[in-house]
């Protein structure tokens, strides 16, 4: 049987990606809704009820409406909205996060893809944390750029329509509540919210996330080395993952540091920066917002999905 698969919102800045990494794919069958009908639930129903993987490239109200138009067993769902990320029956579909997550990826009914912001983040914290050389209390702060593809259609047009006239560099997430920070301290395993300042910048795709450390005050410092061999330990044992971690040396800069350095893949680097002596660290992911930050990292779950059909 070749698996049909619907992607409601395939004509936004993530439909259109994913419908691109499918376009060549013969063992699966992708069905369309005419684009006029493309708002109209009826006809989205059909489509959602007909397909075994629904993929939901949607602001999140219209893929809470997209779940509740589902009324059979079979169809299973994909999320790219931040609606389910945290919501109970839902799997967090970042693979690499733990050596079950895939499996449980596989079997799963409703998988929340996760957001662009957290993904990096999360891939440092849980393995450090969960190694014990991190305490889940440990005030956090995440810094990084995003490319303005980010913030989709609209933000796009807008940033295109101004040209040189578009900021460099902008920072925004100024009430110091951005959408993600659930998904990123519950799957983290942090006590607290972490304090995230998200920017964006005059570049369309591409993303960079980065956690400086003061570990001074802990009872126990990890050392680079300790971390950056907790991190390489938990990715070597991930099958089939995406992760990568970057050699561990010291370097004053690299051009590895380059947000767009895996734009148009599903790639994301974790780059482990310490100054043993000052007890100070700053962890860095590289990986593309559209990429493993969204089309990609569904694609990655499609794939482990119908592993499982
Ligand atoms: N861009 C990114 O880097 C990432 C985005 N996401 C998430 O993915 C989802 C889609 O984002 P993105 O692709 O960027 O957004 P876009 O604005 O580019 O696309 C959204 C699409 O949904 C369509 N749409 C809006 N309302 C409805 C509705 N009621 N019924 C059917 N279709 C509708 C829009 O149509 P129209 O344009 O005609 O209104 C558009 O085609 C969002 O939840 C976003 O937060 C997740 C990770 C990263
Ligand atoms: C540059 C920009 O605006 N980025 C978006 C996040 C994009 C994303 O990951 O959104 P989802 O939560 O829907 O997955 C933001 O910070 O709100």
């Amino acid at each position: 049987m070749t698996a049909k698969i619907f992607i409601d919102g395939e004509h936004g800045t993530t439909g259109l990606q994913i419908r691109t990494r499918l376009a060549e794919r013969r063992d699966i069958e992708v069905i369309s809704i005419p684009p006029e009908k493309r708002k109209d639930p009826a006809a989205r129903a059909e489509f959602l009820n007909a397909a075994d993987i629904a993929i939901l490239c949607l602001p999140d109200d219209a893929a809470r409406e997209s779940v509740s138009l589902i009324e059979n067993d079979n169809t299973r769902v994909i999320d790219a909205s931040t609606a389910h990320r945290v919501t109970e029956g839902w799997t967090y579909g970042f693979a690499e996060m733990d050596k079950a997550q895939g499996d449980a990826i596989r079997t799963a009914k409703r998988v929340a893809n996760p957001g662009c912001w957290p993904q990096g983040p999360i891939a440092f914290l849980r393995p450090l944390i969960r190694a014990g050389l991190l305490p889940a209390n440990l005030p956090i702060t995440v810094n990084g750029i995003s490319g303005y593809s980010g913030g989709g259609r609209t933000m796009i047009e807008d940033y295109e329509a101004k040209g040189d006239a578009a900021p460099e560099f902008m920072p925004y997430g100024l009430s110091l509540n951005h959408k993600h920070l659930p998904e990123l301290q519950a799957y983290a395993g942090l006590a607290g919210a972490p304090l995230m300042q998200p920017a964006v910048g005059d570049f369309a795709q591409g993303m960079l996330t980065a956690l400086p450390l003061q570990l001074g005050h802990l009872d126990s410092v990890p050392t680079g080395a300790r971390m950056h061999a907790a991190l390489a330990d938990h990715y070597s044992a991930i099958k089939d993952g995406v992760v990568k971690v970057a050699p561990y040396g010291a370097i004053e800069r690299t051009e590895e540091l380059n947000p767009e350095t895996h734009n148009n893949t599903n790639d994301m680097t974790l780059h482990v920066f310490v100054n043993d002596a000052r007890a100070q660290a700053l962890l860095v992911a590289v990986y593309d917002n559209l990429g493993k930050g969204a089309s990609g990292a569904a694609v990655q779950n499609m794939d482990l999905m119908l592993q499982g059909l």
